[in-house]
């Protein structure tokens, strides 16, 4: 039995840009999904997703076949789009390791599509326990770079490498294109989350953003201009200068807004955020629904978040200096 975990991060600045290109810095928090590869005496491979429900059933499956014990009774293109990250995982193992059976049980502190990388880290971590159980060990960068694949499939050819190399190595990262490097410095920041107990999917949000940026060139050049705010904000990061991360954090929400990726209860948390006293707030991820990321050393802004209608729950998150880990073997 081997158990691996990895963790999940929070946008400083960057999301949907770096799809095209442009640079994002994200990093790690200590909260995490864990995996525990078993190998088995048969070829089958078999998945526990206890956090994975659908219509309130937990959902367990193998070799593409929902269990019929599972009595899920919804239609089968909803099933497939819920496990499509494992089954990318599973693919991704097998053409590491000459597969006989496994079985992968996922647990996740992770809230699901609410813009702190439930689907990277959980393919991460899934990716490590089950090519060390079966006797293979990858690097971090190669771990990276299989489950970044595995995100681009499942996302129709539209993602970044930055959740899967973030969740990876831990720390603070930069990434621009293929350029994935850990910032050194990684600062500590006072992280404050509020989550609206809701979810987007990565996917569909972002091909929204696609479709308005080849509509409109000023949509485009929205995009482009998240970039710019991204390398204003590295002299900012080198110098910790807080309350000018919080500035950038602030506009690069009201340019993700305008790009139609914000929500009501997002808006709301940010502004709550803001009027406590926060150096700065936005939304994490894909965005649609999910978790804003404020910046704020006081207790403040999480007494201001309990009283916001439509967050549901609030916590500090640290910066997680571990990537992907082996708990045990
Ligand atoms: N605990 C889990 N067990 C199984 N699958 C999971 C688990 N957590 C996440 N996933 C997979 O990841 C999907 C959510 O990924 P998605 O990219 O939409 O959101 P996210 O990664 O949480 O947020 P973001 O990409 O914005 O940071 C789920 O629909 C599921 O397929
Ligand atoms: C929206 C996005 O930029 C971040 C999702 O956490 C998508 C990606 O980078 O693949
Ligand atoms: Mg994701």
């Amino acid at each position: 039995m081997t158990v691996s975990s990895a963790p999940g991060k929070v946008y400083l600045l960057g999301e949907h840009a770096v799809v095209y290109g442009e640079p994002a810095m994200l990093c790690a928090i200590d909260r995490r999904a864990t995996v525990t590869a078993t190998a088995r005496d048969d070829d089958r491979i078999r998945v526990q997703a206890r956090d994975l429900t659908i219509d309130g059933f937990s959902v367990e499956y193998g070799d593409g076949v929902v269990d019929e014990s599972t009595d899920i009774d919804v239609p089968h293109p909803l099933i497939e789009a819920a496990v499509g990250y494992v089954d990318g995982a599973v693919e991704q193992v097998k053409e590491v390791v000459d597969t006989t059976g496994f079985t992968i049980t996922i647990e996740s502190e992770i809230p699901l599509g609410a813009g702190l990388g439930s689907s990277a880290a959980v393919v991460v971590a899934a990716i490590d326990a089950a090519t060390r159980e079966m006797g293979v060990e990858l690097t971090p960068e190669e771990i990276a770079q299989r489950a970044y694949r595995v995100e681009y499939d499942v996302q129709d050819g539209q993602a970044s490498r930055a959740d899967t190399f973030c969740s990876a190595m831990g720390k603070a990262v930069r990434v621009e294109g293929d350029d994935c490097r850990p910032i050194e410095e990684s600062p500590e920041l006072p992280f404050v989350i509020g989550f609206d107990g809701g979810a987007g999917d990565t996917g569909t949000l972002v091909a929204g953003v696609r479709s308005l940026k080849e509509e409109y060139e000023f949509a485009a050049d929205t995009v482009e201009t998240i970039g710019n705010i991204v390398r204003t904000g590295e002299r900012a990061i080198t110098t910790e200068d807080q309350q000018e991360l919080g500035r950038l954090m602030n506009f690069n929400h009201g340019l993700l807004s305008a790009l139609g990726v914000s929500s009501r209860s997002l808006d709301a948390m940010v502004w709550a955020a803001r009027d406590a006293g926060a150096f700065g707030a936005k939304l994490t991820g894909a965005g649609g629904g999910g978790c804003i990321v404020a910046l704020d050393p006081t207790p403040d802004t999480a007494t201001a978040l309990q009283y916001t209608p439509g967050c549901e729950e609030t916590f500090r998150a640290e910066l997680d200096h571990d990537g992907v880990r082996v708990e045990s073997e």
